[in-house]
């Protein structure tokens, strides 16, 4: 156990200014500073000094006046001090008017220090032996009558013998380390501290103390105290105020014996001197403690750390204590030098200053207690109807009563749409009953707006039920969507048409362009006149919304883009010799329409349609045009009637080649533009893709008579979560993930969505469809695995196999893109970070690259990094966010592992 002496824990205590009254008093006054007490005891002449006939030195012409009597010292002959007791005075005297007031402070909470200072032989032990006992009896005195709080005294006491700290309750613990806690200040470890149980008690632990002390024979004391002696009583005293919260003091009574100061030729041997040198030091230290705080100064360095029992008595001095300190002395002439310098120590210690305080213990229990005491009283005096209740609290009140009130009325509110809702619900079901499927489907219609999760459960029963019920209805969302793809269809194909009006018409890419929009079109109106005659049963409606309209209009969306492409391709090829070569020798007559009337080929070297090449015609259009855009279109025109012999004008013009240049970039612009045109078609294709899939996911689900399955799940996700909605979307997003892998969906679609979707609100509907498809095609899947083999046939493994071998064919395909749209170094690079091997060779590299992609759902910087790769890969990093919607990039045979499965889904419920 460790006991700190007089210092109190800082963490348990609750301090106020020191009082300045003894426990009797009724007042209490506050001085939070406070000097020492300094009273000096001149003891009678002993039977060895009388012996020697040695005469007084001293007198006390008053209690505070102590004056030498021998006029001969030619010394400073009267010192003041608080008190001095001259040789007639009794212990019990000392006590009263030296030491009872400081000592009592420890019933206060206030920690008390008294201590006896003097040289060997001049009273210190017998009076504070005096005092001791007069402590215990008017503490317990005290306590007797205290009757409104009950106390807890512990005792424990360590004298300090040649710089080392004993126990003296326990002479067998040897040396105790001194220990510094910053909040409890020097501690003794392992210290014994006893509970005292009653006063005899403490009398006996005193006794026990006193007889392990060291004491020794000097020439002028038989039983000299060898050692400084800390007698520590810690008090603890529990009551209640007058709020009746109960609260505690705790405070420490130390009385110190010091050892005496001694000269060397007052010991009588060996073990004395060495006894008598430790001895000295530690009250030098004392001294100067007491000198360096007497001068005011309590920042500056006071050297507490220099001896143990400084550093013990640290808090006494100058610290958080009241003290007392009792200089003793012998009259007799023959010790009056060491007389002078224990009054020269009295003098300074009477400049010492302390700041004591209560230390005030309130216990948590007691406290929370208390609060609630309080709580409740201002809660009562808040409902109060008193007049003494203030404005603002009755404010406070009708402001939070309103508020219940408005609470109520919208749980009433809740309460009537929710009846509502039930009720709508049962006629629907009735009428599902009744009706069978289609009237349900048509019920689960809900994709009228994009921010289809951000409306609330009742009020998506309540829209769901007022839904019509009849088939029309669908048939009639089916009919907006495809009006949408018409459009798009025909903007595309309008498109296409200027572009080939400002393009040499001749050529065959334009004629196998404007046939595949022309054939898109037709293909949409024939659908579409097909559907408008169309009464079919709401099931079949369905069946014909397998992707395949949408599908075919990104196809030939797509071949807009490839073309495009090639022709940017075909443009940057035709600066390479050996690309142009090769191009030849593949692609037959590649368009190179929109560079050739622009792009000269500075090569020399060439792979072209002489008619494309006419510099002479640039020249021409040059003289007449002056921006490069009109210039552009002006020389596509030019070009139709350049004859090829112009081909062969002189390629060296400085002016020429400037023209040259400037009807390039105007194409290259004009290129661009138009790929960012086909770029936002088909991103709104994939949006009507989606508001499709949803469709097909409501209709599977209520196909299955699986009302509230998937659909509520997706519905609890949100409403059970109550959110924030971005915390939401990375839930779903990890979701969303996970069944990516479990349903081997397309590496190619999981990176497009993922780089897509970002958690904006707009993204919400995308999210919840793909998160309610991949459920459902997740739940499929393992009903089908649970289920029994006869009743399946090989359906769920066809799927699942079909789906391993298309990623396994889009991985494939990702890992030919390798080397051509990732350079060297980031190959390189990205085998190292995927720990890729050097042995097997480069394709094999490549493929144990893209192989590692997307395998590890639940980490998501691998899901990051595997999307951003895929992304280089196919292309849609270096175009930005909004081409990423565009599925050009995904390899037609890929489609098949997301589009195509979700067909073979379908296929299993027989849509
Ligand atoms: N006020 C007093 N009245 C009567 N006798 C006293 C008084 N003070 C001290 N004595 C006696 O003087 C002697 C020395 O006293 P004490 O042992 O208390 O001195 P001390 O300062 O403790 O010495 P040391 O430092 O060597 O331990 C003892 O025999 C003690 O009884």
């Amino acid at each position: 156990m460790s006991v700190s002496a007089p210092v109190t824990p800082a963490t348990k205590l609750r301090t106020t200014p020191t009082p300045t009254t003894t426990p009797s008093s009724s007042s209490s006054s506050i001085t939070p500073k406070e000097k020492i007490l300094v009273t000096v005891r001149l003891r009678p002449l002993t039977p060895r000094e009388l012996s020697k006939y040695d005469l007084l030195a001293w007198d006390c012409p008053d209690h505070n006046t102590l004056a030498s009597t021998n006029l001969n010292l030619n010394l400073n002959s009267s010192y003041t001090f608080d008190r001095v007791f001259p040789p007639s005075s009794s212990n019990n005297n000392v006590y009263e008017q030296g030491a009872r007031d400081v000592a009592l402070s420890a019933l206060k909470g206030i920690n008390a220090t008294i201590f006896a200072y003097g040289q060997t032989s001049s009273g210190k032990t017998y009076t504070m032996k005096g005092i001791t006992l007069n402590c215990i009896n008017d503490i317990y005195a005290h306590i007797n009558n205290a009757t409104s709080s009950s106390f807890v005294l512990k005792f424990s006491a360590i004298e300090i013998y040649n710089e080392t700290v004993l126990d003296l309750l326990n002479p067998h613990s040897g040396s105790l380390r001194l220990l510094d806690d910053p909040h409890k200040g020097t501690l003794v470890d392992k210290l014994t501290e006893e509970v005292v149980k009653n006063i005899h008690h403490l009398t006996c632990l005193i006794a026990t103390c006193e007889d392990q002390r060291q004491v020794g024979e000097t020439s002028l004391n038989d039983r000299s105290s060898r050692s400084h002696q800390i007698i520590k009583l810690t008090i603890e005293s529990s009551f209640h105020d007058e709020s009746g919260c109960a609260k505690s003091l705790l405070a420490s009574l130390s009385l110190v014996d010091l050892a005496g100061s001694e000269r060397a030729a007052q010991t009588n041997a060996t073990a004395r001197f060495i006894e008598g040198s430790h001895i000295n030091r530690s009250l030098l230290t004392l001294t100067n403690v007491i000198r360096k705080l007497s001068g005011g100064k309590k920042t500056g360095h006071i050297p507490y750390r220099d001896s143990k029992l400084t550093r013990i008595l640290q808090s006494s001095l100058g610290g958080n204590a009241r003290t007392a300190i009792i200089c003793t002395m012998s009259p007799a002439l023959s010790h009056v030098e060491q007389s002078r310098n224990t009054l020269a120590f009295a003098t300074s210690a009477k400049e010492v200053t302390n700041t004591a305080r209560v230390n005030m213990v309130v216990a948590d229990k007691q406290l929370v207690k208390h609060l609630q005491k309080e709580v409740s009283r201002l809660k009562a005096e808040l409902l109060s109807p008193e007049p003494s209740s203030s404005e603002c609290l009755k404010s406070l009140l009708l402001e939070k009563e309103q508020k219940i009130q408005q609470m109520e009325r919208e749980m009433d509110e809740l309460k009537r749409e929710r009846d509502l809702a039930q009720s709508q619900l049962e006629v629907v079901r009735k009428l599902q009953d009744d009706d069978g499927p289609s009237r349900q489907i048509a019920k689960r219609l809900s994709f009228g707006g994009e921010n289809v999760s951000v409306v609330s459960r009742s009020e998506k029963k309540i829209h769901r039920s007022r839904q019509s019920i009849e088939p029309c209805m669908l048939r009639h969302e089916i009919r907006k969507i495809e009006m949408m793809q018409r459009r798009l269809g025909e903007e595309a194909n309008r498109t296409i048409e200027i572009l080939s009006s400002h393009t040499l018409g001749s050529n065959d890419s334009i004629v196998r362009l404007v046939s595949d929009i022309k054939s898109m079109n037709a293909s949409l109106k024939d659908d579409i006149s097909v559907r408008e005659e169309d009464s079919s049963s709401l099931k079949e409606e369905i069946a014909r919304l397998k992707c395949e309209e949408i599908a075919s209009l990104e196809e030939k969306l797509e071949c807009v883009q490839k073309s495009l492409d090639k022709l940017v391709s075909g443009e940057e090829d035709s600066r390479s010799p050996l690309k142009n070569k090769k191009r030849s020798n593949n692609s037959g007559s590649m368009p190179t329409f929109i560079r050739s009337p622009c792009l000269p080929n500075v090569h020399g070297i060439e792979n072209r349609n002489p008619e494309t090449h006419d510099s002479a015609a640039a020249v021409t259009f040059n003289q007449n045009q002056s921006t490069p855009y009109k210039t552009a279109d002006e020389g596509i025109s030019l070009k139709k009637n350049t004859p090829k012999s112009a081909s062969k004008q002189p390629q060296s013009s400085v002016s020429v080649k400037k023209i040259q240049m400037m009807f390039k970039t105007a194409a290259e612009d004009n290129i661009q533009s138009i790929k960012a045109y086909v770029t936002d078609l088909k991103e709104r294709v994939a949006k009507l893709q989606y508001q499709k899939q949803l469709l097909v996911c409501q209709v599977l689900e209520l196909e299955e008579g699986n009302d509230g399955g998937s659909d509520d799940k997706t519905e609890d996700l949100e409403e059970q979560s109550p959110l924030p909605r971005h915390l939401v979307f990375e839930d779903h997003k990890k979701q969303i993930i996970m069944l990516w892998h479990l349903c081997h969906v397309s590496i190619i679609h999981r990176t497009q969505f993922y780089m897509l979707f970002r958690g904006e609100p707009a993204d919400d509907m995308y999210v919840q469809v793909e998160l309610r498809r991949l459920t459902w095609l997740e739940q499929k899947l393992s009903d089908l695995g649970n289920a029994s083999p006869a009743l399946l046939g090989d359906e769920p493994a066809g799927y699942v196999t079909s789906s391993i071998k298309a990623l396994k064919q889009e991985r494939e395909y990702l890992a030919k893109r390798v080397s051509t749209r990732i350079s060297a170094e980031e190959r390189e690079m990205l085998y190292r970070r995927w720990e890729i091997p050097v042995e097997g060779g480069k394709q094999r590299r490549r493929l144990q690259l893209v192989n590692r992609l997307w395998t590890d759902p639940l980490n998501p910087t691998h899901v990051k990094e595997s999307a951003e790769i895929v992304a280089k890969l196919v292309g849609f990093c270096e175009t930005g966010s909004a081409e990423m919607f565009a599925l050009n990039f995904v390899n037609p045979s890929d489609k098949k592992s997301w589009m195509g499965g979700w067909n073979v889904i379908s296929n299993l419920l027989h849509l």
